[in-house]
């Protein structure tokens, strides 16, 4: 979930009971907070181990080469229509970074309650930022997820509070600002190339995201979801969709988790090595007009391993409005299928709207 959703509900600290359940993994009984067996039967199947499905691949290296460019690009396109959602490869992020990435944010998790509460969420008003247990609304209210998180500002760089940042390990701070810009350099390469599926300039799709409007920005979370004997018992994370424009996710070990809906059933992700996951968040399904999708997904614990991950979120806006973008309208204002907002209020009724279980985006449809 992006950070800036918590702006407006108060999450959770760790609790010793808490951290003593995730470090064991021996629980005969797991306690009743946890225990969220008729929301994971109401909120359908997942498709059996045997059956044959794949989220779609899109290789960076092949859309930069003029002579897969096109197929290429028309794949990404499909992608994010049909799934809003497809793995990454050959995404030329710089391998260094993120292996120093995926390390840090598992010697993070494997600190002591104590060191990691050092940075606890303080909860309410806009502390929004730190370590804790997600917030979970609507039907999972009152419930905690079987994961523990931090949620930081990473752009703009004067938006940051470094002293939220973990300062163990050492490495934490200089690793997370690299990773950062190696983000914002790989949503800039993937946007060029969505901007020429979507036919609308890449300029304008850029600005979108990177105009100078000290509301956009770019925010992380880092998740540990801990093994779980009883996986059908509890969320790691419960369905939502991402709040912002864009998401991207890396996997810090081999561990599957993540699941994405589509016709009523939940497909889990099989991360390829080397892959990021990337997905269409609300305001760039709004921007598109509804061409791009942005799809629910959550996380299930696995049942013998840990797993870890890093999220990243790039917000964006055209002119402080959450609307679709003029040149995909073909200038009648007839054709737009969501009603038009201004960012601050579409921020706070996504997160309204996240914590009654409702969507926000659907009350924006016209
Ligand atoms: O950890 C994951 O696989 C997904 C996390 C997620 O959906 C989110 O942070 O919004
Ligand atoms: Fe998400």
């Amino acid at each position: 979930m992006e950070a800036a959703a918590a702006k407006l509900i108060s999450r959770d600290r760790i609790t010793d009971a808490a951290a003593t359940l995730f470090s064991t993994n021996f629980v005969k009984q797991i306690p009743e907070r946890f225990i969220r067996t008729d929301e994971l039967q109401a909120a359908g199947a997942v498709v059996s181990d045997g059956e044959a499905f794949e989220l779609p691949v899109v290789d960076m290296a092949k859309l930069m080469d003029p002579e897969s460019s096109a197929s290429e690009t028309a794949k990404l396109g499909s992608a994010c229509r049909d799934w809003g959602f497809f793995q990454l490869t050959s995404h030329g992020v710089d391998e260094a970074v993120i292996q120093r990435m995926k390390e840090s944010a598992a010697e993070f998790f494997s600190l002591p309650l104590e060191s990691k509460n050092a940075i606890a969420f303080q909860g309410g008003g806009d502390k929004f930022q730190g370590f804790g247990h997600h917030f979970s609304g609507g039907s999972s209210a009152g419930k905690l997820d079987w994961a523990e998180c931090v949620l930081l500002v990473t752009q703009p760089v004067q938006g940051r509070k470094t002293e939220l940042w973990p300062a163990n390990p050492p490495s934490f701070r200089g690793t997370l600002h690299k990773y950062s810009m190696e983000m914002t350099g790989l949503a800039r390469r993937l946007l060029r190339f969505m901007a020429i599926d979507l036919g609308v300039s890449q300029e304008a799709l850029l600005d979108a995201f990177f105009s100078g409007d000290a509301e956009k920005g770019q925010s992380m979370g880092m998740h540990h979801y801990p093994p779980c004997r009883h996986p059908e018992k509890v969320l790691g994370i419960p369905p939502h969709t991402d709040g912002l424009g864009l998401t991207v996710l890396l996997h810090a070990d081999d561990t599957p988790g993540l699941q994405i809906k589509r016709g009523g059933r939940w497909f889990p992700v099989r991360p390829l090595p080397g892959a990021f996951v990337v997905n269409v968040g609300d305001i760039l399904n709004v921007l598109t007009n509804g061409a791009y999708a942005s799809v629910e997904h959550r996380v299930v614990p696995d049942a013998e391993r840990g797993r870890t991950t890093v999220v990243v979120f790039q917000d964006a806006s055209v002119d402080g409005m959450v609307k679709p973008f003029p040149e995909l309208l073909g200038g009648d204002e007839a054709q737009a299928r969501y009603n038009s907002i201004g960012k601050l209020e579409f921020t706070e009724g996504h997160f309204r709207a996240l914590g009654e279980g409702t969507r926000f985006l659907e009350s924006l449809k016209k």
